[in-house]
């Protein structure tokens, strides 16, 4: 989250992390309930030293409140009704998600003091803060609209506001207010309520008090046209939230949260995303962790996206039913004609999730994404409405921006081989190949496969990397051979493009169809001077069973997905005792877990050792801007032992 810095000044000491399965420091009962994700959570109590933050309150709340607040002012006869006990079935947050980081939000905004006094008289009293929430804010379409001043802006790019009750003297919960930013006074309706931390969530309906962040002569893209109304969406967008957008759906879709803000200030916030994803999740010292680099910019701040995967639904089955019941009586041959007629004509909405809602806008062009694949976004969609009788549920369509496919008798990368000036194309069948060039090496994978989504910002995402494994010392080839661990390796980015500085490299991926193409591509792209590559299939920590690194001169890059490593793999990866680390990924909260887990597990392996060192220390941490007006940010960590 992101406060203006005299706020900052004033806001509470960064909670301790939440504990985990992996930490052994954890209370037992927090270690049980991680490790199994059945197993109810643990519950907060003031007594607890706050080593879980204050969500995941495992028992259903009182169904009966001793002190119940005074009644209700909500319109709604039905708010007003006692609530029945809820058997609430408690989803275990997803790790490093929007719930873990909105309890630490809470506990920053609210403080400390003030969260401990709500779990005091949830606990003593029977306070059923959500009831309670819902009698004096409402819930859905009954939910109340007010007018709050928004404080800070949390990881997801959503404004947070605090929410107090009529009469109480200090706020009970925050309401996370998506297109809102900090100081501004806005008009929210509330929504929802969660029942597990003191968060609750609103729709924006009016900025009353604009922050000046939103001022802005206007720019256009450059080559961008469009037609008359869309001129006219983007103008009221705008005239709602500042000149910066350039897209017609901002407001409604729920990408692109940070459009109306400058691309500087774009870059702060994500070095702020991984300040706080350190400071919260990774459980350690604060003086272990250094304050984060520079965000690495990407060079292209729009049309930069080589893959998009909008959706869509088929009609409601009932659509169907009750068009061939009108039909009835005029023949089942016709019944069934006007059927599939009205099914055609059916409103499809093809695109993305609309923000706080389970429904997709319907989106004609994605600003973000490249111009090969807009352009295919037009047939795409077409094809989609005109056969939409042909679809038996909803589906993703695959738009991936490639160079057109290789000869087939080039099989090896030629010496002169240079940037590509070839148009791209793009690809739709998931099974076909793309092809990409990342500086001077070429990939190809599968279409339905991973690969990086920003072509433009690789190279110096790849110089980043080199830096920190450094350069080849001389010498090397005559005993000082060098070595690189590519776990998570998908169709062998890092792998082929460091395999200048290596003498071996191994990687490991579990997606199969990466793994076959990881290896044509180390194939395509060997030569003097470049480390033997070699690829296997499996799970991450499979790797370490068969190789035989010298730990020394072994560096090992990490590149998981969301969820981050599991225990087996940073078990193994420690017992390895690479001398660096580079930890990169696409969730810097579970990322900053693992690097803490590391770094405090090899401290006590050290001590235990009475080697006199001091484990991993972390060297550095920054963002790279691989999702440019989004609030995504992507990790890079690294890690060094005494060798
Ligand atoms: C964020 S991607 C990184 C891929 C690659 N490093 C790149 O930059 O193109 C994560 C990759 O991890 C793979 N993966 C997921 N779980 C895995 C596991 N347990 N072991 C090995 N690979 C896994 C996914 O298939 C995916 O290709």
């Amino acid at each position: 989250m992101s406060l203006p810095a005299e706020k900052r000044a004033h806001s509470p000491t960064p909670p301790p992390p939440r504990s985990s399965a992996l930490d052994p420091a954890a209370p037992a009962a927090a270690q049980a309930a991680a490790a199994d994700p059945q197993t109810k959570r643990v519950k907060l109590t003031v007594e607890d030293p706050v080593s879980v933050p204050p969500v995941l309150v495992e028992e259903p709340l009182p169904s009966t409140s001793t002190s119940q607040p005074p009644p209700s002012k909500a319109k709604d006869n039905k708010a007003k009704q006692p609530r029945k006990a809820r058997a609430r079935k408690v989803k275990p947050p997803k790790p490093g998600g929007v719930e873990e980081a909105g309890a630490f939000d809470v506990l920053e905004l609210l403080g400390k003091e003030r969260v401990d006094e709500l779990v005091r008289l949830q606990d003593d009293e029977g306070r059923d803060w959500v009831a309670e929430a819902e009698r004096e804010w409402g819930k859905g379409a009954e939910g109340k609209d007010v007018e709050v001043r928004v404080l800070a802006l949390n990881d997801h790019g959503e404004g947070l506001a605090a929410l107090t009750p009529a009469g109480a003297s200090a706020p009970t919960r925050l309401v996370s207010i998506p297109f809102a930013l900090p100081d501004e006074l806005v008009r929210i309706h509330i929504h929802r309520h969660e029942p597990d931390y003191f968060m609750s969530h609103a729709d924006l309906l009016d900025i009353l008090e604009p922050s000046p962040r939103r001022q802005a002569e206007v720019e256009e893209l450059p080559g961008r046209v469009l037609s008359d109304e869309m001129k006219e969406k983007l103008a009221a967008v705008r005239a709602k939230f500042g000149n910066r957008v350039q897209c017609e759906y901002y407001g409604q879709c729920s990408g692109c949260q940070y459009q109306p803000l400058s691309y500087e200030e774009q870059l702060e916030l994500k070095r702020d995303v991984i300040r706080r994803s350190f400071a919260n999740f990774s459980g350690l010292d604060p003086a272990l962790v250094p304050a984060p680099g520079p965000t690495l910019a990407s060079p292209l701040h729009y049309a930069y996206r080589t893959k998009l995967t909008p959706h869509f639904q088929v009609p409601p089955s009932g659509h169907n039913q009750k068009n061939r019941r009108k039909a009835k009586g005029k023949g089942k041959a016709d019944g069934d004609a006007e059927a599939e007629q009205a099914h055609k004509e059916w409103d499809i909405t093809i695109g993305f999730e609309q923000k706080g809602r389970k429904r997709i806008v319907d989106i004609e062009e994605c600003v973000i994404a490249t111009k090969v694949i807009n352009d295919a976004l037009v047939g795409g969609r077409e094809k989609v409405k005109s056969n939409i009788s042909a679809y038996k549920r909803g589906a993703t369509i695959l738009l991936r921006d490639s160079l057109p496919p290789r000869p087939a008798e080039q099989t090896t990368k030629p010496t002169d081989y240079a940037p590509s000036t070839e148009p791209h194309v793009c690809i739709t069948d998931h099974h076909a190949t793309v092809r990409e060039q990342v500086g001077t090496v070429e990939f190809e994978q599968q279409a339905g496969s991973f690969f990086q989504n920003n072509n433009s910002i690789l190279p110096s995402l790849l110089d980043a990397v080199k830096a920190a494994v450094g350069p080849r010392p001389s010498g090397s080839g005559d005993g000082v051979k060098r070595y690189l661990v590519d776990a998570y390796c998908g169709s062998g980015l890092f792998a082929i493009s460091l395999a200048d500085l290596f003498d071996r490299v191994e990687g490991i991926e579990i997606d199969k169809a990466s793994i076959k193409w990881a290896k044509r591509n180390a194939e395509f792209n060997a030569g003097p001077g470049r480390a033997e590559v070699g690829f296997r299939d499996g799970k991450a920590e499979d790797i370490f069973g068969s190789i035989d690194f010298p730990p020394d001169q072994t560096s090992v890059l990490i590149d998981p997905p969301r969820k981050g490593c599991d225990e087996q793999f940073l078990k193994q990866l420690l017992a390895l005792k690479p001398a660096t680390i580079v930890y990169v990924s696409c969730n810097p909260r579970t990322q900053a877990r693992d690097v803490g887990w590391l770094v405090k597990h090899s401290a006590a392996e050290e001590e235990r050792a009475h080697s006199g060192k001091k484990g991993y220390w972390i060297e550095s941490v920054r963002a790279a801007d691989l999702f440019s007006q989004t609030h995504h940010a992507e990790g890079l960590a690294i890690l060094r032992r005494e060798v």
